[in-house]
């Protein structure tokens, strides 16, 4: 298995009441080991172990975490507390892989055992489990021989410092973010087999993309969270300068949008990405006639994808100015992007005010702080072009008119 030869190089994160913890392995014990970190300290008399996915083909890999967690809540007893966990390279691009930590008492120790054996027999996993020396001063890991191949392998638990790079944004090219229409395109070809949608997606792919001269007409985006007032700001647009209004996704994927978000995130980041090449196919038709208003566009696709993969606060988000933050290339460049924000408390009023059913995520957005703030904190940080914040919650129509100021000011409209 090609992560063993790395494997005393690797850092392993546990996470923690939203904090992550790191410690690292070695072949021997040296003597003057500090002492375990906390994830251990806590454990006292409890069994831990961890289980992490190991596929080789990305798309299974996705596919596996995803039902990973609901196949050992379910199959574990109640008592077994699992933790998100990861391994990583230290600042190494797409070394991570990613897991569960688990620790259980003395009651509930036996059976884990089993289950994770059975999970070695049948899934694509390496499991460790954890022991404690000298009264819990020291730990040791041991790797569980996978079906067929070497002997147990045991290293020494050693705490680690923290990685420059937040070790989940070291994966997030091309599994999270994708940054050319191939990218994106590889992804949903490859599960033409397990979803049969991807198949009815890709059929709707402009046949070439390439980055075409411009429109002769302004470019409009509009983005913002959720009832932030995006609807109500692009259809005042369309009617006020004569526009001809899009969105991102575009109507044409509307069908399968509900299919993708159940999807992990490689798999439906994909689709939202392929969907802003179909809206500047069309960007590209309308922009010749008429200027375009665009109702969410690559801002949103990025800055969510980079918001969902990284966890706890915004400090946690790739650094102002990474490469992550760029735009794709082979993507239109809209003349103008419009960044609506409002205070937490106006915009909980007016989704109450709306009315209707959330999504997962917009819940989630409610619930967590956090992740609101890293999602507005990535709109900020993307280029090329970057976004003009304008406040929402004045009333519509002086919204409306700051928004027509910035545009006759940068547009020439
Ligand atoms: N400037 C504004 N002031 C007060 N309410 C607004 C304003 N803009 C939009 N709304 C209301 O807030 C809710 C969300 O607006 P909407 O345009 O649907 O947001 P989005 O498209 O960003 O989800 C709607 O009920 C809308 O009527
Ligand atoms: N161009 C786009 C538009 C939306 N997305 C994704 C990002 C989030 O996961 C959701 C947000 O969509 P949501 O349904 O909350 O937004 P609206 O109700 O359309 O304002 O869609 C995207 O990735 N790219």
């Amino acid at each position: 298995m090609s992560l063993l030869p790395h494997w005393s190089s690797r850092v392993f994160s546990v996470e923690l009441d939203g904090a992550p913890i790191y410690f690292g392995v070695q072949e021997k014990f040296r003597g003057e080991e500090a002492p375990p970190p906390r994830v251990f300290r806590d454990a006292r008399r409890d069994s831990c172990y961890s289980v992490l996915v190991c596929n080789r083909d990305r798309i299974g890999r996705a596919k596996f975490y995803a039902q990973l967690k609901d196949k050992l809540s379910r199959d574990l007893p109640p008592k077994c507390v699992l933790s998100p966990m990861s391994s990583f390279l230290p600042d190494v691009k797409d070394s991570l892989i990613r897991g569960y930590f688990l620790r259980a008492d003395s009651e509930c120790a036996s059976l884990t055992e089993r289950i994770l054996g059975d999970l070695i027999q049948h899934d694509p996993v390496l499991v460790c489990s954890y022991l404690q020396r000298e009264n819990g001063k020291l730990w040791t890991q041991h790797l569980w021989p996978h079906p067929g191949s070497e002997t147990p392998r045991e290293y020494c638990v050693v705490p680690s410092a923290e990685p420059q790079y937040h070790p989940s944004t070291l994966n997030i090219v091309n599994s999270d973010v994708f940054y050319s229409f191939e990218e994106a395109y590889e992804v949903l070809k490859k599960c033409g087999d397990i979803i049969p949608e991807a198949t009815s997606v890709l059929e709707l792919l402009p046949s070439r993309v390439e980055a075409r001269s411009k429109p002769d007409f302004p470019v409009i985006v509009i983005e913002g969270l959720d009832a932030t007032g995006k609807t109500t700001l692009t259809e005042s647009l369309r009617d006020t300068l004569g526009a001809v209004l899009l969105q991102s996704p575009p109507q044409c994927l509307s069908p399968w949008r509900a299919r993708f978000d159940q999807e992990p995130p490689l798999i439906r980041r994909a689709f939202y990405a392929l969907g802003n090449y179909i809206t500047a196919e069309q960007i590209g038709q309308e922009g010749m006639k008429t200027p375009v208003i665009v109702d969410r566009f690559w801002h949103s696709t990025a800055a969510y994808a980079i918001a969902t993969a990284v966890s706890g606060s915004p400090c946690n988000l790739p650094a102002e100015g990474s490469e992550l933050y760029r735009w794709p290339s082979d993507l239109l460049q809209p003349s103008l992007v419009v960044l609506l924000t409002l205070d937490p408390e106006e915009r909980k009023r007016r989704l109450r005010d709306r009315g209707q059913g959330k999504t997962k995520e917009e819940q989630e957005l409610d619930h967590s702080q956090h992740f609101r703030l890293r999602v507005e904190e990535a709109y900020r940080r993307i280029i090329g072009p970057s976004c003009i914040t304008v406040d929402a919650s004045p009333s519509a129509d002086q919204v409306l008119q700051q928004v027509l100021r910035l545009i006759r000011g940068k547009c020439h409209l």
